[in-house]
């Protein structure tokens, strides 16, 4: 039996996503930390979903990660790959969306992408190129000021072209909802102009499905967890699976770890440090002496009631982000603030805690590769996108929630699941 979809993720947040709209088709989905190293059965596995953490470093590193991933999803015969990046098109000029693609590209032989962040449960829309979130373009939705990747364009023909070596051109909303031959003729001309990119609208789901279902086999699929999910959706497979996905025991002690500074990740915080025992990280203490302090922090998080679950959050608003990135550069701070997450997790797991509530894709990323899970069997949705997974080789349960996913209450939501 061969893989209907292979997906590479650049983070494991948007791994996750992916994974769980595909789930919901009832297709089984196996998602993994990299790529294996020893030989995994697939027998009767629909989709794989390869995480890697590879938004933000370098693009030569995200390039051959993604190629080794393409490479290993191919020799198992698995030709429909799907790039899985963010709805909001998370990158810079220097990458890594555009690289990578060009990469894949070549990999797989195809002379067309098609981008399509889209992800209308979630906000995220496509009008003539221009993204929106929640109704806002994306330089105006605070992703103007995420602290490694800002988002300063909503032209996503503009983004692309910066970062990728050919030209990217449009799938529009009228030709997509022509239909399928429309959209076919389309890609055709678009590849006679030397377009190597096609950006696609989308204002809802039905856009998705018709684009989905318009789509020829020969072109590279890129973009988030809409299309992967109309995708799947063509071709539903077992519905009882999909009808009882898994949730968290309530034993077990469990921790809310916070390395997002989205908006929406602000009032998160913001609502749950009012019921919850929390504490800020402190940037400077990070940077200085961070293997010290996190041992004084995971110590803290041990001292608290179980529940609801204590809160460490190095969330803050932009002024406070930015005069920090000042100060100490915008990766270093990141990197230090991630590996003392990471440090705080290691040590709470020895310490017993089975349940791991994360916000932040480059965070949640970091922590979960130093937890060491070999692969996510996918659970609950808690919020679209953001579903409950656990290691499947020990009782971890893990919420990796993106920074601009779930509603303000998410952090109890999560909570509110344990069976
Ligand atoms: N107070 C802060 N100052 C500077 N950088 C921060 C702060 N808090 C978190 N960060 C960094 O910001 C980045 C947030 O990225 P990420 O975890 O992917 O969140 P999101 O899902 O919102 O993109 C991480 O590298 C994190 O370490
Ligand atoms: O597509 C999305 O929006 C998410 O799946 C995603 O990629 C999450 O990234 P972060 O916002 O950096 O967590």
């Amino acid at each position: 039996m061969t893989l209907s979809l292979g997906v590479i993720a650049d983070d494991f947040t948007g791994a996750t996503d992916i994974a769980s709209f595909i789930a919901r088709a009832g297709w089984r989905v196996v998602q993994l930390n990299g790529i294996p190293r020893q030989p995994l059965p697939l027998d009767g596995v629909d989709a794989v979903v390869i995480s890697l953490k590879t938004r933000s470093c370098p693009a030569p590193e995200a390039i051959s990660q993604s190629l080794a991933a393409c490479r290993w999803l191919r020799d198992r015969d698995c030709h429909r790959i799907y790039f899985k990046y963010c709805s909001t098109f998370d990158s810079t000029p220097q990458g890594n969306i555009g690289p990578v693609t060009d990469r894949l590209l070549a990999e797989t032989g195809s002379a067309l992408a098609i981008l399509c962040p889209a992800l209308p449960v979630n906000g995220r829309t496509l009008v003539n190129g221009y993204l929106f979130v929640n109704g806002q373009l994306l330089n105006e939705s605070g992703m103007q000021n995420h602290p490694l990747t800002p988002m300063t364009d909503a032209n996503l023909l503009r983004v692309m072209d910066a970062q990728a070596a050919g030209n990217t051109g449009l799938i529009p909303l009228a030709t997509l909802r022509r239909g399928a031959g429309a959209v076919r003729e389309h890609l055709e001309a678009l590849r006679r102009q030397g377009i190597r990119y096609a950006v696609a609208d989308a204002l809802d789901d039905a856009d998705l499905t018709l684009l989905a279902q318009s789509l020829p086999d020969d072109v590279l699929l890129t973009g988030g967890s809409g299309l992967a999910g109309a995708l799947a959706a063509l071709a539903p497979r077992d519905a009882e699976r999909s009808a009882t996905p898994a949730v968290p025991p309530s034993t077990g002690r469990a921790v809310v770890l916070s390395g997002s500074c989205s908006r929406m990740t602000n009032m998160q915080v913001e609502q749950y440090r009012r019921q919850a025992p929390a504490r800020a990280i402190d940037v400077t203490r990070c940077l200085e002496n961070g293997a010290l302090y996190a041992r004084e922090l995971a110590q803290w998080v041990v001292e608290q009631p179980h529940r609801p679950a204590p809160m460490l959050f190095a969330t803050q608003a932009v002024d406070v982000v930015r005069a920090v990135q000042a100060r100490y550069g915008a990766a270093a701070t990141g990197a230090a603030i991630e590996g003392l997450f990471a440090d705080i997790a290691l040590s709470l797991f020895g310490q017993g805690f089975s349940k791991f509530i994360i916000a932040g894709g480059e965070t949640s990323s970091l922590i979960t590769q130093r937890l060491g899970v070999g692969g996510f069997a996918i659970g609950q949705t808690i919020a679209p996108g953001v579903p409950w997974v656990r290691d499947i080789g020990r009782p971890l349960w893990l919420a990796l929630k993106s920074g601009n996913f779930g509603d303000k209450d998410f952090f109890n939501q999560a909570q509110e699941l344990y069976q």
